[in-house]
């Protein structure tokens, strides 16, 4: 028997695996079960190119557990090891990886909290023994048997074995027992292994059999060794896609499509990607994508890897050229993997382009599911931005899909402003702005539908990028102004006229969510509605990206809601009002107001005086008269106001026509609503 020192330099390896691999013990099976596969595949490979004439036979990956001896074997019929070989990959190169491993964690020790490759040495972060009893393929090959107790002392020996392969026996230390249990096992197995190419048996398929489950005789192969993603597109069909993510995704809805990804230049990179069905919000993302290396699972964290934008998508990537033993910040910044997903953004983008031009109406069908991982990908991902144009769709209030192109060129004449700027009308709650949606219809205009999570920083994105246009929603403004085309027309009201009315309307607007509603005048039509509420596009737009965001455009989220209550100055019902009030106060309001200018007029001749003159050289009497001026504009403004809104209350149109508007606006609520629901009852 030979007996050696292990070729490390430090005094110990072990206890540094065993401490600073805690968090990921439980990857020593998947190394020690890839290994034997690779062994297993090296032999194939022999075998295919004549170097090795034995009899290749079955030849699986056996995971065999020892419950009572804690003992986990892992045992393969492939190339095996001489005793040489054992030194060479074991005894001596095993441990250039296990220096790198010390060198690394030296200079950071958050490098090595991750995926390291130990391979065949992680076995010791869970055994206090390792025994490799193993037979070259080669003919006449000596078996042999090594062994080492976590010591870098190791024993060689010759022994007996029948068969070609290795065998790994595992003696599971004290602190790691929940390993050596089948239930275990098969959870590794199934996270780890489960699309490995050769096949890995563990322990005996079972049945239930009179209300028990029982061992078969047939060996229980834990592994689909052609995982679909390894397979050419076109042997697959739609209904084989949708079966594998229904494997990876046992509780997910059907996904809406697939992309097959196959490069093998300039790196090699496999895979299938989903677009789920998403279910409402987007922070609800648990199934997540997979990373494969050569069909060995590595990780879920695919942040770095694959672009942003697609970490909302599932599915599997698989790639040899992703350098997966090291650590994420290294990963993000490796040219490779950027070069990786850039390409997976252009080909994601491809692909939907391609279903796009095959089959539109299916595309549209899928739109609305669709559109959010569009959008977040366009809306961070410059080049995903530039493809997807070509087949990104807006819809309209009809149900109807355009692309951008398609959009501009139906809008472009009657939508076009008189600054030449192209305007896109959208609404955000069809049923909601129903009002707005008809009268900007019965202008001939066009109204998309924009009421995706992500819209209005995608409305605000689609403004910087579109030439000569904005985007205006649909209660932003009266129908006349959506557009602006001439120069308004001439209001009939005056002046007085327009103050009283503002006082009357104002005095009755009820409290709705605590909004400012500030009085305004238009010149429209006799058959436009009288009164109608809208919103300032930018304000609201501000409002709703810091809900959404947060960040400098908090602030506008603090502010109450602002809106205007647009009164048609020109409507017959505004004018009705307007002669009620001079039948019933008009009077007393006349002599009010005359009195009010006669001492505004006063003022304003004593502020003439006052200019250009320092406080001490007024004098005394005018600053009282000022005083007294002013202490009775206030009084005599507030017993104006008060006749006012004392004629605007018992007047029913006045409320009537405030109530229409809200209730258009879907801002008839808890008490105004029941008061308005009496008031109509009253009527009757
Ligand atoms: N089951 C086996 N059959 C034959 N040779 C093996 C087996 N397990 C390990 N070896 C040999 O030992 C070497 C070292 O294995 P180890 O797992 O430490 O590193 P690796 O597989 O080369 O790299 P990695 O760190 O990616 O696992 C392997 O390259 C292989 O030559």
């Amino acid at each position: 028997m030979q007996k050696g020192h292990i070729g490390v330099t430090t005094e110990n390896i072990f206890p540094i695996i065993k401490k600073y691999l805690y968090s990921d013990h439980e990857i020593f099976l998947r190394e020690l079960v890839s290994n034997a596969v690779d062994a297993t595949q090296k032999l194939k490979t022999l075998a295919s190119v004549g170097e090795f004439k034995g009899e290749m036979g079955e030849a699986p990956v056996r995971v065999i557990l020892d419950e009572e001896k804690k003992t986990i074997t892992i045992s393969d019929r492939g190339v095996g090891m001489t005793s040489e070989e054992i030194d060479k990959y074991i005894n001596q190169v095993a441990f250039s990886g296990a220096n790198e491993f010390l060198e690394k964690y030296k200079k950071d020790a958050n490098a090595i909290i991750g995926h390291f490759g130990l391979g065949f040495y992680s076995s010791f972060m869970v055994s206090e023994k390792v025994e490799i009893i193993t037979k070259s393929f080669r003919d006449g090959a000596q078996a042999v048997k090594w062994s080492c107790d976590g010591s870098p002392e190791y024993t060689l020996e010759e022994v007996e074995k029948a068969d070609r392969g290795t065998d790994i026996i595992l003696y599971i230390d004290k602190d790691n027992e929940q390993y050596a249990t089948k239930a275990e096992i098969d959870k590794l197995l199934k996270k780890y292994c489960r699309f490995l190419p050769v096949e890995v048996i563990f322990g005996k398929e079972t049945e239930w059999k009179d209300g028990k489950e029982e061992e078969t005789e047939k060996d229980n192969v834990v592994n689909e060794t052609k995982p679909l993603w390894t397979r050419t597109p076109s042997e697959l069909k739609d209904e084989d896609y949708n079966q594998f993510y229904r494997g990876l995704y046992p509780m997910a809805d059907e996904p809406l499509f697939n992309i097959h990804l196959n490069v093998d230049y300039p790196f090699n990179l496999t895979g299938v990607l989903y677009f789920p069905k998403l279910k409402n919000n987007v922070e609800v993302q648990k199934n997540k994508i997979q990373l494969y290396c050569n069909q060995v699972y590595v990780t879920d964290s695919v942040e770095g890897i694959v672009p942003e934008f697609l970490t909302l998508l599932h599915g599997v990537i698989d790639s040899p050229d992703i350098p997966l033993n090291v650590s994420r910040s290294y990963l993000q910044s490796d040219g490779n993997v950027k070069k990786i997903s850039s390409h997976i953004t252009k080909k994601v983008a491809d692909r939907l382009e391609e279903i796009f031009k095959k089959d539109r109406d299916g595309f549209e069908a899928k739109w609305d599911d669709l559109k959010i991982f569009i959008e977040y990908g366009m809306l961070t991902e410059e080049k995903f931005y530039d493809r997807a144009k070509k087949f990104t769709l807006l819809k309209n209030t009809d149900g109807k899909f355009f692309t951008f192109d398609e959009y501009a060129n139906i809008i472009k004449d009657n939508q076009t402003d008189k600054d030449d700027q192209l305007v896109y009308l959208y609404a955000t709650d069809v049923e909601g702005q129903f009002s707005f949606i008809e009268a900007a219809k019965n202008k001939g205009y066009d109204v998309l539908v924009l009421d995706g999570q992500l819209d209005s920083h995608f409305v605000n994105h689609l403004e910087s990028k579109f030439e000569k246009s904005r985007f205006v929603r649909v209660d932003s403004d009266i129908a006349e102004k959506l557009i602006p085309k001439a120069d308004a027309a001439e209001l009939k009201l005056s002046a007085a006229q327009k103050q009283d009315l503002t006082t009357i309307f104002s005095s009755q607007v009820p409290n709705v969510d605590k909004a400012n509603f500030i009085v305004t005048f238009e010149a429209l039509e006799e058959t436009d509605t009288p009164v109608m509420i809208t919103q300032q596009e930018f304000m609201r737009r501000m409002k709703e990206m810091s809900q959404l965001g947060g960040g400098p455009m908090s602030f506008y989220g603090e502010m109450p809601d602002s809106y205007n209550l647009v009164v048609n100055g020109n409507h017959p019902l505004v004018n009705r009002i307007i002669e009620e009030e001079e039948q019933e106060v008009g009077e007393k309001v006349a002599s009010l107001r005359h009195k009010i200018e006669g001492l505004e007029g006063k003022r304003s001749e004593l502020e003439k005086a006052k200019e250009g003159k320092k406080d001490e050289e007024i004098p005394q009497a005018d600053k009282d008269e000022m005083e007294d001026i002013n202490k009775k504009l206030t009084e005599l403004n507030s017993k104006k106001d008060a006749e006012l809104s004392s004629f605007a209350s018992s007047n029913k149109l006045v409320s009537q026509l405030i109530d229409l508007a809200l209730l258009s606006n879907n801002m008839l609520k808890g008490e105004a609503l029941t008061k308005f629901v009496k008031r109509s009852i009253d009527l009757i």
